[in-house]
């Protein structure tokens, strides 16, 4: 079933064309990707599919009532309000004790429920969003950049939670990632988004992979990914090859 459709979406931030032509969509219990270099459009899309920005066209289609858990990539929160993580919990909408609890429990820090917010670890704080996201009873968890700040270890452990999540839970997740090395392996797909859809489809892991190197650096030292095309659906260009990312601007 089909949580999220968007055919051919453009989305205007300022005088700037964003994201042109874009399709996207996920399926229930799906684990999508989105990759991209910085400025390529991957938080606005995902503002977008959550409707907080209206495309300048296109067609968006969301199921009805759809519950999205949103994790965000910063949450600034005031020192200077000493929060624990249990209240922080019941902002914006009160929680019973027990749901709580059984969330905080599913993301491995219920040990943390009486503790002070502010004094937690990037990774602690990280399982605390991701334990107030899951409240909502989502269809789908959205993370944008959720572990950036991270460790490789941290991350690597923060994907197989999110994975087990999507096992239990049964919702979709939609992550956006710089981190293709560890998230890789937890995507059942991968969208390579440059403005426009580069190339998508199951990911497959490879040593190197230059047009990759070419679109983002080098600073993954050699652990590069390389993205399989999915030719079932239309491309706004054409290919010359398959197995590489296509790595021109859409602008
Ligand atoms: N509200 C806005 N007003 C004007 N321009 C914006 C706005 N939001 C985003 N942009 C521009 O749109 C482009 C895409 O931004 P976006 O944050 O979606 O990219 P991103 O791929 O998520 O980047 P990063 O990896 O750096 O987080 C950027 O050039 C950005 O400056």
């Amino acid at each position: 079933m089909s949580l999220i459709t968007a055919r051919k979406l453009s989305v205007r931030q300022g005088d700037k064309t964003v994201l042109q032509n874009v399709d996207f969509e996920i399926r229930k219990g799906e684990i999508v990707t989105i990759v991209g270099p910085n400025g390529s459009g991957k938080s606005t899309l995902l503002r977008t599919l959550i409707g907080a920005v209206t495309p300048e066209s296109g067609e968006l289609n969301r199921k009805t009532k759809l519950r999205i858990g949103y994790v965000p990539q910063k949450l600034f929160v005031d020192g200077a309000m000493p929060l624990t993580v249990r209240r922080f919990l019941d902002v914006p909408k009160r929680v019973k004790n027990s749901e709580a609890e059984a969330a905080l429990d599913r993301t491995g820090v219920a040990h943390l429920a009486d503790h002070p917010l502010n004094g937690l670890s990037g990774g602690q704080f990280q399982r605390v969003l991701l334990a107030r996201a899951i409240l909502v009873k989502p269809d789908i968890l959205m993370l944008d950049e959720a572990t950036q700040g991270l460790d490789q270890p941290g991350s690597a452990a923060f994907y197989q939670l999110i994975e087990e999540l999507r096992d239990t839970l049964g919702c979709a997740v939609l992550m956006v990632s710089h981190e293709l090395h560890v998230v890789m392996s937890a995507s059942d797909r991968v969208i390579c988004l440059n403005g426009h859809v580069c190339c998508e489809g199951a990911p497959d892991v490879v040593s190197a992979a230059p047009e990759y190197r070419q679109l983002f650096g080098t600073g993954t030292k050699g652990a590069l990914a390389l993205y399989r095309h999915d030719h079932n659906h239309d491309h706004d260009h054409v290919h010359e090859h398959d197995h590489t990312c296509d790595h021109e601007g859409a602008h």
